[in-house]
C-alpha cells in the first residue's frame, strides 16, 4: 500500500471519533419503566459500525420475500476448520472415525483437510486414497493457500484420487489487505489469479483425477462487495467451469461482523453479479463470532446460496462454525428433507466430542442433555397435555403416532426422530407444578392421578424440593409417593415394573393405624345389598406405642365401598367418599388395578378432606385399600 493511501485504522479512527458506532445520543430514549439506564464505563468508542467500515446498501433485495425449500449441498469441514481449531488436532485414528461418521451420515462433499500443512492431514489424505475408503459418491476437498509450494503439495496429496475438489483461498479484507498482505487491490486479485493459473498448470500432474475448484475470497465480510465480486470474477475466468463441470466460490463470514440481514444482502448481490453465474456453485461458510452463525446461513440462502460449509455441532475457529446439526435439523423442522441423515444424534454427539476433545453444552440445539426437559410447571402441563391431545389425535385418525404430525407446546421437535427419548423430558424442581410430578408417576408407574389428587400430592413434593433445593428425582417422587399413601403395604407385588410398597425400602418406615389383612364380599340375602367381611390390623392410634390387634369386622351396604365405610365404622371412625377414580395399570393376569378415593372423615365441624390411594389385582381391594389409606392420612 503506498503512502500516500490512508491506513484503515486511520480511516476508523476518524469514523470512531465522528461516533463511528451508530451510537445516537440525540434519539429519544426508549420507553422505560423505572429508572434510566445508565451509560456503562464500556469502551464503546473504539469499535466501528460495520456500515462505516465496509458502506453497502442493496435495496434491490429479494431474499426476505423467500422461505426455505430444500436443503442445500452440505460440505462437511470438520475435518480441517474443525481440526485446526482444536487443542490437539487429530490423529488418524480420530480423523477416520470422523471421517466415517460423516459418510454414514450421507454427506457427499468433505473437506479432509490441509494437506500442506501437516504430515498427519497429508497422510490421512494418502491413507483415505490409497486404501480406497473413499465411496464413489463421496467427493473429498483439500485446501491450500494461494502459495505456489503449497499449491504443489497438495497436488502431489491427489495423486491417485477418482474425483477432488482442490480449495484455494486468499484473504482480501480491507484490514487484511493492509495488515497481512500489504497489497492493494490489483495486488490481492494477482494473488488469487495466479494460483488459479497455477491449478490449471498442475492439471497435467493430476491426470486420472475428476478435478474441480473452489475459491474462497477469504474474510469476505471485511470485504466491499463489489471487490470480492471482481476478484472472484477474475479466478472464474481464469478456471473457465462450465455448468457441466462448475467451480465453488464460497463466501466465507470468516468473522462474523454484521447481522444476518446484512450478510445476505452481501450475498444476494455477489450472486447477481457472478459471471457465468450457472458455472458457479455458490457456497457459504460462515463463523459464529456474534452468535448468529445458523441465522446468517438460513438467510444467504434465502439470497441464492447453494451449499452450506460447516461442523457438527458448530466446532471451528474461535466460537465455531455454522453448526450442521442445527442447521439440518431447522429444515426437517419445516418440513424439509435435510438429506443427512439425524436420526441418531446422540451417537453424532458421542463421536463428536470424542474425536474434538470438547464437550457441547447441556443447552446445545437438539444435542444438548437439557434440550427435551422441561423444568418449569406451565411447560410440563402444556407438554403433558400436548403429548396426550396428540396421542388422541392419532388414535382418531387410525395414524401410527411415530409418523403422526408433530405439534406439542414447547418441543419444536420429537426426540424420538434424532434418537432420543421423551424419558428426560420432565423433570421437577421447586418451579414445577403438578404437571410434572403427574407426569412421572404416569409414564413410569403407570399412576394416573385425579386432577384434585394432583393438586394435593403437588404440596408433598414442593416441601421436598423447597426443603432439599434440588431437582427432585423419580424415585424421590416414588418414594414420597409411597410414604405418603401406602406406607402400610408390604407386598413388594409387581406389574408394569411397579413395586408397591416395596419393603425392602428401609428408607421408608411403615406407618398408620389400618391396615387391610382379607376382605370378603357376598350378597345380602334378598341379593340387594352387599355383605362385607373384613379382617384389619389395628395398629391403635399411637402407632408404635398401642399393641397391634387384628379384628374381624363386617359391614353392609349398597356396594362393596359403601359395606366397607360401615365396616370401618366399628373403629370409631366415620368416612364418606366425595370421589373415586380406578384404572388398570397393566394388562394380563396378573394385572394391578389403582383406586383413588377422596373422602371426607370425621363428623360435623371435626371432618378433613383426603385422598387415599389402593393398588391391588383386584379392583375391589384396591378401592378398600384406597379408603384405610384415606383414613390413615387424616389420622397423620
Ligand atoms: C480462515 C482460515 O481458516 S484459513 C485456514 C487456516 N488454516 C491454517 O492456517 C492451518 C494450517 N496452516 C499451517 O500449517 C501454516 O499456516 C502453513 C503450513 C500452511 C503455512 O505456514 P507458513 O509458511 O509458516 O506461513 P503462514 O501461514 O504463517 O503465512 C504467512 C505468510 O503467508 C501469507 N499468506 C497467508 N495466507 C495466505 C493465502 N491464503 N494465500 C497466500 N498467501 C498467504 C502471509 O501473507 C504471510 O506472508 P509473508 O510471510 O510474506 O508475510
Ligand atoms: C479457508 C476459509 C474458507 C475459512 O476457513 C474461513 O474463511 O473461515
Ligand atoms: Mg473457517
Amino acid at each position: 500500500m503506498g503512502q500516500d493511501q490512508s491506513s484503515v485504522f486511520d480511516l476508523a479512527a476518524v469514523a470512531a471519533a465522528s461516533n463511528g458506532g451508530n451510537n445516537d445520543p440525540l434519539l429519544p430514549p426508549a420507553r422505560y419503566i423505572g429508572a434510566p439506564q445508565k451509560p456503562s464505563k464500556m469502551p464503546y468508542n473504539k469499535y466501528v459500525a460495520y456500515d462505516k467500515q465496509v458502506p453497502f446498501d442493496f435495496p434491490e433485495r429479494t431474499w426476505p420475500g423467500k422461505r426455505l425449500q430444500r436443503a442445500p449441498r452440505w460440505c462437511s469441514v470438520d475435518l480441517r476448520d474443525g481440526n485446526q481449531a482444536l487443542v490437539n488436532p487429530m490423529d488418524s485414528e480420530r480423523k477416520l472415525r470422523f471421517w466415517n461418521l460423516l459418510v454414514s451420515m450421507g454427506f457427499k462433499e468433505i473437506e479432509v483437510g490441509f494437506p500442506s500443512a501437516s504430515e498427519t492431514d497429508y497422510d490421512f489424505i494418502r491413507m483415505l486414497i490409497e486404501r480406497e475408503l473413499i465411496p464413489d459418491d463421496v467427493t473429498i476437498v483439500v485446501l491450500t493457500q494461494a502459495r505456489e509450494h503449497l499449491i504443489r503439495k497438495t497436488y502431489e496429496c491427489l495423486k491417485g484420487a477418482k474425483r477432488a475438489i482442490v480449495h484455494f483461498y486468499n484473504s482480501v479484507s480491507v484490514l487484511q489487505r493492509e495488515v497481512v498482505f500489504r497489497k492493494d487491490k490489483a495486488g490481492i486479485k494477482k494473488l488469487a489469479t495466479d494460483a488459479a493459473a497455477l491449478c490449471k498448470e498442475l492439471e497435467g500432474e493430476a491426470k486420472g483425477i475428476d478435478l474441480y475448484y473452489e475459491y474462497s475470497p477469504e474474510s469476505f465480510t471485511g470485504t466491499e462487495p463489489e471487490y470480492a465480486v471482481e476478484v472472484c470474477n477474475a479466478v472464474i475466468d481464469v478456471i473457465k467451469p462450465t455448468p457441466e463441470h462448475p467451480m465453488i466460490i464460497n463466501l466465507p463470514a470468516t468473522v462474523e461482523m454484521t447481522t444476518p440481514n446484512v450478510f445476505a444482502d452481501e450475498v444476494e448481490y455477489v450472486s447477481n453479479h457472478l459471471v457465468p453465474r450457472d458455472a458457479v456453485v455458490l457456497s457459504l461458510h460462515p463463523h459464529n463470532d456474534e452468535g448468529m452463525g445458523v441465522a446468517a446461513t438460513e438467510l444467504a440462502v434465502l439470497a441464492g446460496a447453494d451449499r452450506v460449509e460447516g461442523c457438527l455441532l458448530g466446532n471451528g475457529e474461535r466460537t465455531g462454525n455454522v453448526d450442521l446439526v442445527t442447521l439440518g435439523l431447522n429444515f426437517l423442522t419445516q418440513g424439509i428433507d435435510p438429506q443427512i441423515d439425524y436420526s441418531n444424534v446422540p451417537e453424532i454427539r458421542k463421536t463428536v466430542e470424542y474425536c474434538n476433545q470438547i464437550k457441547i453444552s447441556e443447552r446445545h440445539p437438539y444435542a444438548g442433555n437439557f434440550v427435551f426437559t422441561a423444568f418449569s410447571g406451565s411447560h410440563q402441563d402444556a407438554i403433558k397435555k400436548g403429548l396426550e391431545a396428540r396421542q388422541v389425535a392419532a388414535d382418531r385418525a387410525g395414524a401410527d403416532l411415530d409418523s403422526f404430525v408433530w405439534l406439542v407446546p414447547y418441543l419444536p421437535i420429537d426426540p424420538k426422530d434424532i434418537g432420543r427419548s421423551y424419558e428426560a423430558i420432565i423433570r421437577v424442581n421447586s418451579q414445577s407444578g403438578k404437571g410434572g410430578m403427574a407426569y412421572l408417576l404416569k409414564t413410569n408407574h403407570n399412576l394416573d392421578l385425579p386432577k384434585r389428587l394432583q393438586v394435593e400430592f403437588e404440596k408433598v413434593v414442593q416441601n421436598y424440593a423447597d426443603e432439599t433445593k434440588k431437582e427432585v428425582k423419580d424415585e424421590d417422587i416414588w418414594r414420597l409417593f409411597k410414604d405418603e399413601y401406602l406406607p402400610v403395604e408390604e407386598s413388594g407385588a409387581t406389574a408394569a415394573g411397579v413395586v408397591v410398597g416395596d419393603s425392602k425400602d428401609e428408607t421408608l418406615e411403615q406407618w398408620g393405624r389400618l391396615k387391610l389383612l382379607k376382605v370378603s364380599v357376598s350378597s345380602g340375602e334378598d341379593g340387594s345389598d352387599t355383605v362385607l367381611k373384613a379382617r384389619i390390623l389395628d395398629r391403635g392410634v399411637n402407632v408404635g406405642v398401642d399393641e397391634p390387634v387384628e379384628r374381624e369386622v363386617s359391614g353392609i351396604g349398597n356396594g362393596p365401598i359403601a359395606a366397607f365405610l360401615n365396616a370401618v365404622s366399628n373403629f370409631g371412625i366415620e368416612a364418606s367418599v366425595m370421589d373415586y377414580v380406578e384404572h388398570t395399570m397393566s394388562v394380563g393376569t396378573d394385572a394391578m388395578a389403582a383406586s383413588y378415593v377422596e373422602c371426607q372423615i370425621g363428623e360435623e365441624d371435626n371432618t378433613s378432606i383426603v385422598w387415599g390411594v389402593g393398588i391391588d389385582t383386584s379392583i375391589v381391594t384396591s378401592s378398600l385399600k384406597a379408603i384405610i389409606s384415606a383414613i390413615n392420612r387424616s389420622e397423620r
